[in-house]
């Protein structure tokens, strides 16, 4: 039996700019997706959707990982138990963490040798497959850890403030929204296309910010990005409130983190103002979940 985490991760800059080559700052955060693998005799997937065998309806990317890995093992009977500190389908990276704690479960299970560069890319391909359109991004960022500029896949310093997440608790698909983004850039690419400039600008802008942890400069930027998001249609009411409300109450930046529709903003604080802004979020009923970056990509655990 082998145990295997992955981390979440939220976007500081470039979602949706990322999957058409724009460059994107994201970090792993300390919300966990844990995979226990145990040789069996068929394959058994339990998770809080269901309990299933190979099934991609209710677990495509988990069987899309068996299916892919029985390239490099003998796989005919796995037992594949998944628990979860990251909610699904709220923009927390929550696919490429159960991609990535599976793949790399089962290639510690059965002696694979592949490294985390393999672990990153066949996760790619498996959230590529599935979503239709996929960057790198949540699937580099949840196997090596820390705050990494995508696509050039440089390591950033580690984020030393407070993270506060608001969580709609509307869940959204990030398969339809990619392809709705895709529409809109069909229909207007004049319009579309230097706004998803300006997100990958934004990220090089931020980049030297970062990397001398002034979160000042960095969120106005965050904010800026947040604006543009609202601008290519993956917005929503529930994620302006929750917006506004972490500003208000003293975050230096908030935005929406991941395909969006649903699911998260996150909101840069310190020490000082980070339980104001949980209790902000929590106060237009919301989740808040306070968290922080975290250096750690996919790991054994014992
Ligand atoms: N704990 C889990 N157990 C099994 N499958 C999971 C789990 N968490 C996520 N998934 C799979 O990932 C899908 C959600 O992926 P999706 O990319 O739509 O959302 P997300 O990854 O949470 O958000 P984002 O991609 O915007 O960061 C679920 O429908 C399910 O197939
Ligand atoms: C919306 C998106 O940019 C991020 C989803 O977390 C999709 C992707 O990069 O694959
Ligand atoms: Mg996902």
């Amino acid at each position: 039996m082998i145990t295997c985490s992955a981390p979440g991760k939220v976007y500081l800059f470039g979602e949706h700019a990322v999957v058409y080559g724009q460059s994107a700052i994201c970090c792993a955060i300390d919300l966990r997706t844990r995979v226990q693998a145990t040789k069996h005799d068929s394959i058994v997937i339990e998770s809080v959707l269901g309990t299933t065998a190979l099934d991609f309806e209710i677990h495509p990317y988990v069987s899309s990982v068996i299916e892919k890995m029985k390239g490099h093992a003998n796989i005919e009977g796995v037992r594949i138990q998944i628990r979860s500190e990251l909610p699904v389908g709220s923009g927390l990276g929550s696919s490429a963490a159960v991609t990535v704690a599976t793949l790399q479960a089962l290639n510690q299970l059965y002696a694979c040798n592949l490294q985390l560069e393999d672990i990153a890319n066949i996760g790619h391909t498996i959230e590529r497959e599935i979503q239709g359109n996929a960057s790198p991004t949540d699937t580099y960022v949840s196997t090596m850890g820390g705050v990494v500029l995508i696509p050039e896949r440089r390591k950033l310093k580690d984020l030393d403030c407070q993270l506060v997440i608001g969580n709609t608790r509307k869940s959204s698909s990030t398969k339809d929204l990619v392809s709705n983004v895709a529409q809109l850039r069909q229909e207007f690419p004049d319009i579309i296309d230097p706004i998803l400039d300006n997100i990958g600008k934004m990220a090089h802008l931020a980049e030297e910010p970062v990397n001398r942890y002034d979160y000042e400069t960095t969120g106005k930027l965050m904010n800026v990005n947040h604006g543009l998001l609202d601008a290519i249609g993956v917005g929503g009411a529930e994620l302006s409130a929750l917006v506004y409300a972490a500003r208000n109450a003293g975050a230096i930046s908030a935005k929406i983190t991941g395909a969006g529709g649903g699911g998260c903003i996150v909101a840069l604080a310190n020490e000082t103002s980070a339980s104001a802004v949980a209790s902000a979020i929590k106060n237009i009923g919301a989740e808040a979940i306070l968290t922080r970056n975290t250096h750690e990509g996919v790991r054994l655990e014992p």
